[in-house]
């Protein structure tokens, strides 16, 4: 479900732009996905050539590969300012007309709980995806990180408030997605949602929600990698969204 659409090239274009943002000294956080996966590996690179740098990690699968490449990891409540966070995300809004442009649905890989936190504690935040991520109007299922005695309730909730959701299941093992916190994860379909906003602040409230897949208001910049073969107008294969 999480990486339909997208070439490993425009990916790979975007990650790498947003790991060239790292500074000496910085604390980096490390979102989730195969996209923030290529910033995570060039950011490897850089420490290998004397970068110093801390990374904190968002899910089992980032904190692993920032392992393997090398970089040195902290935790949010260890540091005083998170300097940099970059992350992946399954749509974007991209209409500068909007009052919704920069908008996110995350959640897609279940880590959108340790990211919003990681990525709303950053001084700023880079998006990191490929061109099939950009929408006018965010349309996919919103995940919810639900606690697990709270799936049912949260479930009759969801229907009242007009949406259909699903319990995520795992591949390859019976049963539920269990995230990394321990909890259960409800996709829920709202349709085109008109305002998200609104919808975000109506999840947040409901009991049982431990957070939902909605990014209002948080990011700074989105780097776009472009398919290979392609390239913007200076030749970098990359487009800068800015919010
Ligand atoms: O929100 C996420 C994980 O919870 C990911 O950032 C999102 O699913 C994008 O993944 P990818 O870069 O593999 O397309």
């Amino acid at each position: 479900m999480k990486t339909e659409g997208g070439t490993p090239a425009a990916k790979r274009r975007a990650g790498e732009r947003a790991a060239e943002e790292v500074e000496d000294g910085f604390v980096v956080g490390l979102g989730t996905g195969s996209t923030t996966a290529s910033a995570i590996e060039a950011i490897g690179e850089a420490v290998a050539d004397g970068l110093e740098v801390q990374g904190i990690p968002t899910s089992f699968q980032s904190r692993q590969l920032a392992l393997e490449v090398g970089i040195q990891l902290t935790t949010l409540e260890a540091v005083e300012t998170v300097d940099l966070a970059i992350d992946g995300a399954d749509q974007i809004v991209d209409d500068p007309g909007s009052s919704a442009h920069g908008t996110l649905i995350k959640g897609g890989g279940a880590a959108h709980a340790r990211e919003k936190l990681v990525d709303a504690a950053a001084d700023r935040f880079v998006v990191v995806a490929d061109p099939s991520k950009l929408t006018d109007r965010l349309e996919r299922s919103v995940p919810l990180e639900v606690l697990p005695d709270a799936y049912t309730v949260v479930t009759a909730r969801v229907h009242e408030l007009g949406g259909e959701p699903t319990l995520r299941e795992a591949k390859r093992k019976d049963g539920p997605v269990v995230t990394d916190n321990g909890n259960l994860v409800l996709d829920c379909e709202f349709g085109a949602i008109a305002d998200p906003e609104e919808l975000a602040a109506t999840l947040s409230s409901v009991p049982g929600v431990v957070e939902h897949g909605l990014f209002v208001d948080l990011a700074d910049a989105t780097y776009v990698g472009l398919e290979e073969g392609t390239g913007d107008a200076d030749g970098e294969g990359l487009a800068v969204r800015e919010y």
